[in-house]
């Protein structure tokens, strides 16, 4: 068994959803989209603890949320900023002093599972940086200038969370970016740029980001489909 922290991301504002509010707060089987998340983590074993980056505005409602959590397992709240990296930058520096591992996890992925957790947790003990990702089951175009170009399919993974460091290294490797400006839309991006391997641990298709509202049908789906498999 191995043992690892968690820095859970909810403190983006789901535009792409136009809900009119974040969307960690929409209800997906009567449940807010986060809660979900958090049970996924709460329940791993190999979990010790949550760092839950929140948005300041959402941080009443949030804390309201987590009182109808009962768990043993300590949630830490954090105040994100306005990128995805600042706030994962929040939750790593409010960890200063850990040793260990550091999983990177957006809350609007709630369907993740515990094999895939363990995976990803043994690789970050060979590789020290690893990573969850599909390979790709579309073509893929690049469009440069109105010219289409298809790219090598067998080459092109999607990369998901949680994305998985030795919490030393990952500190410091966004440390250094933000001192530099090198911004990445993922955390295992910052490594490639700063010449660290990062391993692959091939995820599940469910693992999906709940970004527009065609995904909530998808969400609903899946939830329903796992009650009915317990
Ligand atoms: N400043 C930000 C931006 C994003 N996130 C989190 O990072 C994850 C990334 O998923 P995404 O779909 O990009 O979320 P949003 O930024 O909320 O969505 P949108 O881009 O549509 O506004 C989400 O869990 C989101 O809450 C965050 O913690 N802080
Ligand atoms: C980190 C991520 O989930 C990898 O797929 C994704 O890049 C985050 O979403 P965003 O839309 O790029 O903020």
């Amino acid at each position: 068994m191995r043992s690892y922290q968690a820095i859970i991301l909810a403190a983006g504002q789901g535009k792409r959803m136009k809900a009119g509010e974040n969307k960690q707060f929409i209800n997906i089987s009567g449940r807010p989209l986060i809660l979900h998340t958090l049970d996924v983590f709460l329940q791993d074993s190999w979990c010790a603890a949550i760092t839950l980056v929140v948005n300041p505005k959402d941080e009443e409602r949030m804390r309201e949320l987590l009182d109808l959590v009962s768990s043993q397992k300590d949630i830490r709240l954090v105040m994100g900023g306005e990128e995805r990296q600042q706030s994962v930058f929040s939750g790593l520096k409010s960890l200063k002093g850990y040793t260990g591992i550091v999983f990177i996890h957006d809350g609007a992925r709630p369907f993740v599972s515990n094999d895939h957790l363990h995976a990803l947790a043994e690789a970050t003990v060979e590789n020290r940086a690893a990573l969850l990702a599909v390979p790709v089951t579309d073509t893929i175009k690049q469009v440069v200038n109105g010219r289409l170009e298809t790219l090598d399919r067998k080459t092109l993974w999607a990369a998901q969370t949680p994305q998985s460091f030795d919490f030393e290294l990952i500190h410091q490797i966004h440390q250094q970016a933000a001192e530099q400006g090198v911004l990445g839309t993922d955390d295992a991006s910052l490594a490639e740029h700063y010449g660290y391997d990062v391993g692959i641990v091939q995820g599940s298709y469910h693992n999906i980001k709940v970004t527009t509202p065609e995904d909530l049908g998808k969400a609903q789906a899946f939830l329903g489909s796992k009650q009915n498999n317990k």
